[in-house]
């Protein structure tokens, strides 16, 4: 079993029945959301899901894990995702996926967030993954100007074949590549203050539970209730 895939089956442990549960995206959230499957076919487990992505959504459909929107819901229990980067002080970046926007709504709505990493993701300090920004199409080029000027370096996601990537609400992703952040707090409080900026990838005091696993076995921290 891949660390990704151990973290994925530990979380999943944490949702009973009659919760309503957020379902992360990406790589290890897959491994999560196909053991809450497995429990709700197998075990016969009740909960809704509240899904982050179009992708995950499939997913979840696909195992007849019942959905409902995040505007038909008046809270969500717990949300289970993972994380691109997580710092020595719980901090996080999301979005290495794209799904930022819908994982933070999902996020903010939660009474707990877990995330699940493997090892690979716990660093000292945040920004050596590119900080992804979601922005607007409309006037995007003066957004990458504006983050060239301030020195955040800045890269407009493409994919393989040069096309500009589009989150699930049809934006754009610009890429802020760092290195060190030295005041994520800052740093938010400045992007979410730009014209066009949707929404960006710091998770700041937010996650409850950190999942880390480690080629020896899991690692559970208790960050916050
Ligand atoms: O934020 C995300 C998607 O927007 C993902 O949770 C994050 O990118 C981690 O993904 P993975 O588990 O595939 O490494």
């Amino acid at each position: 079993m891949n660390l990704k895939q151990l973290v994925g089956i530990e979380a999943a442990k944490y949702v009973e029945d009659g919760m309503i549960v957020g379902l992360g995206t990406g790589s290890t959230a897959y491994y999560m959301v196909e053991e809450i499957g497995r429990r709700v076919n197998e075990e016969n487990l009740k909960v809704i899901g509240v899904t982050t992505s179009k992708a995950t959504e499939k997913q979840a459909l696909a195992l007849n894990i019942p959905l409902k929107s995040i505007d038909d819901v008046t809270h969500v229990d717990v949300t289970i995702d993972g994380a691109d980067e997580i710092s020595k002080d719980y901090q996080g970046i999301k979005g290495g996926g794209a799904a930022l926007l819908f994982e933070k709504i999902v996020a903010e709505s939660s009474k707990k967030n877990i995330w699940i990493v493997d090892e690979s993701k716990m660093v000292d300090y945040l920004g050596a993954f590119p900080l992804p920004v979601e922005v607007i199409p409309y006037g995007s080029t003066q957004l990458l100007n504006l983050f060239a000027e301030k020195n955040l370096h800045p890269i407009l996601r493409r994919d393989d074949n040069g096309t500009i990537i589009q989150t699930d609400s049809q934006n754009y992703i610009i890429d802020l590549h760092i290195g060190k952040i030295e005041h994520p707090h800052q740093l938010a409080d400045w992007l979410i203050k730009q014209a066009g900026v949707v929404e960006h990838g710091l998770f700041l005091d937010t996650v409850s539970t950190v999942i880390v696993g480690h080629p020896e076995g899991v690692e559970t921290i208790q960050v916050r209730d």
